[in-house]
């Protein structure tokens, strides 16, 4: 049967826990995992984003964190649910797409975090109800068209698809365009950025530094779009091993004298620089094929073909046009609510005015709960009870 309610402590209470002084506590909740109590809310210092302060019971000492991922606003007050490797935070008195928040404490990616920066990590990351699309990680020799066919890709569904900026230590082309193409960097930096911990993945291609950030991957997401990531096949490698869920697609060239004309008349090379890819291209053509990383493999032969097997990988085929943009299914919750935990279930019992107690609830089910930063928290599932005056965004209501 169900567990007792989960430990909520909304809106720290006088300012003190165990003993300690907490300034301007308003807006401040705090949940305890373990030994730990995470105090969150609103910064002391007036910034606009959610802070997070951690009380180590047993070491008698507060931490702060380093803190991943794009960090929530402020907000008029949070509840949170502590979960299994992530405490689910509920902002009061935001827009719907702004509500549902999960603050990971110890998920694959926020582990990987501390052993890289050997301290206390936590991580933002929104919640999304149902499963939102995978990214689509896009890898290849060079010269085999990657770049093309995600261009063909972003110009047809626009509204769908966002590419991820990656950093690279290597000079622009004639045509590229700092903050579009890449993100153009010096060595020095991009290697303290990575000690740091800001990239998901990074690689040694072709004598340049190439890596995805983080924010990268979310900047997509938060656009509502799904992320499409030009990367090499170590990168893809890593980030098959990471806590980014994506598909993974391998592009092949018809032929290694075709791939050589393609980058010569390309004419974006020098000699040397061709020569390079070539040798490289072989390698990467046999790890594509043979490695587990790759969900599929298409041959770039004829391109309006490829293009339509991509798109029919994609589950885009069929469409004349861009399809229809569904937005994403929000809930709106009232300003007045409670929160409470049964098993998988948080149930939010929202309280009208005038009422001690509603008979409108909002169920969540976080049973299967998928990815997080970056990028989202996905398979979260609801169900409303009740007749909500503020209405729910995008949802019918089940009585
Ligand atoms: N691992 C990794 N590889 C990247 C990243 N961005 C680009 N690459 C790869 O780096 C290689 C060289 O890219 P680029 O210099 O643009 O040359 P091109 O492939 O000839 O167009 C390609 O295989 C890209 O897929 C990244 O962020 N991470
Ligand atoms: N199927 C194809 N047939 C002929 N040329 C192609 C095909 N696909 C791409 N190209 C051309 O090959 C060159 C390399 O493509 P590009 O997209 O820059 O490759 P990548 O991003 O993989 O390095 C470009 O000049 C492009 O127009």
């Amino acid at each position: 049967m169900g567990e007792a309610p989960a430990l909520l402590v909304d809106d720290v209470q006088d300012g003190a826990l165990n003993g300690l002084e907490l300034k301007n506590v308003t807006c401040k909740t705090t949940a305890t995992v373990g030994d730990k109590a995470y105090v969150i809310g609103g910064a002391d210092d007036g910034t606009l984003s959610i802070e997070v302060q951690i009380f180590d019971r047993s070491l008698g000492e507060w931490v702060r964190p380093t803190v991943r991922g794009t960090k929530p606003v402020s907000c008029n007050g949070l509840s949170a649910v502590p979960l299994e490797d992530r405490i689910l935070i509920l902002k009061k008195g935001s827009k719907p797409d702004d509500q549902i928040w999960f603050l990971e404490i110890d998920t694959q990616y926020v582990r990987q975090q501390q052993k890289i920066l050997g301290s206390e990590v936590v991580a933002w990351s929104k919640g999304v109800i149902g499963n939102a699309e995978k990214p689509v990680v896009i890898s290849g020799p060079s010269g085999v068209g990657k770049g093309t066919l995600i261009s063909m890709l972003m110009k047809e569904f626009p509204s769908m698809f966002g590419f991820s900026v990656s950093h690279t230590t290597r000079a622009p082309r004639g045509m590229e365009k700092d903050g579009v193409h890449y993100h153009f960097t010096e060595k020095s930096i991009m290697e303290k950025e990575i000690k740091e911990g800001k990239f998901l993945e990074f690689a040694s291609v072709h004598g340049n530094l190439y890596g995805t950030s983080v924010e990268a991957v979310e900047l997509v997401a938060d656009a509502g779009k799904r992320c499409i990531l030009d990367i090499d096949v170590q990168g893809a490698r890593s980030v098959r091993a990471s806590s980014l869920e994506a598909i993974f697609i391998f592009i092949c060239p018809p032929s290694m004298e075709e791939l050589e004309k393609r980058l010569r008349d390309r004419g974006t090379e020098t000699e040397e620089q061709i020569l390079k890819r070539l040798r490289n291209a072989e390698a990467e053509i046999e790890q594509g094929k043979s490695s587990q990383v790759f969900d599929f493999i298409l041959y770039n032969e004829k391109l309006e073909e490829c293009y339509e097997r991509l798109k029919k990988l994609l589950g885009l085929d069929g469409f004349i046009t861009a399809p229809p943009k569904s937005g994403p299914i929000e809930i709106d919750l009232p300003m007045d609510h409670s929160v409470s935990k049964i098993d998988n279930k948080i149930i939010i019992n929202c309280i009208s005015s005038g009422e001690k107690e509603s008979k409108n609830l909002i169920i969540l089910d976080v049973s299967s709960l998928k990815g997080g930063v970056p990028g989202r928290t996905r398979g979260l599932n609801f169900q409303a009870i009740g007749s909500f005056s503020n209405g729910l965004n995008g949802i019918d209501q089940l009585s």
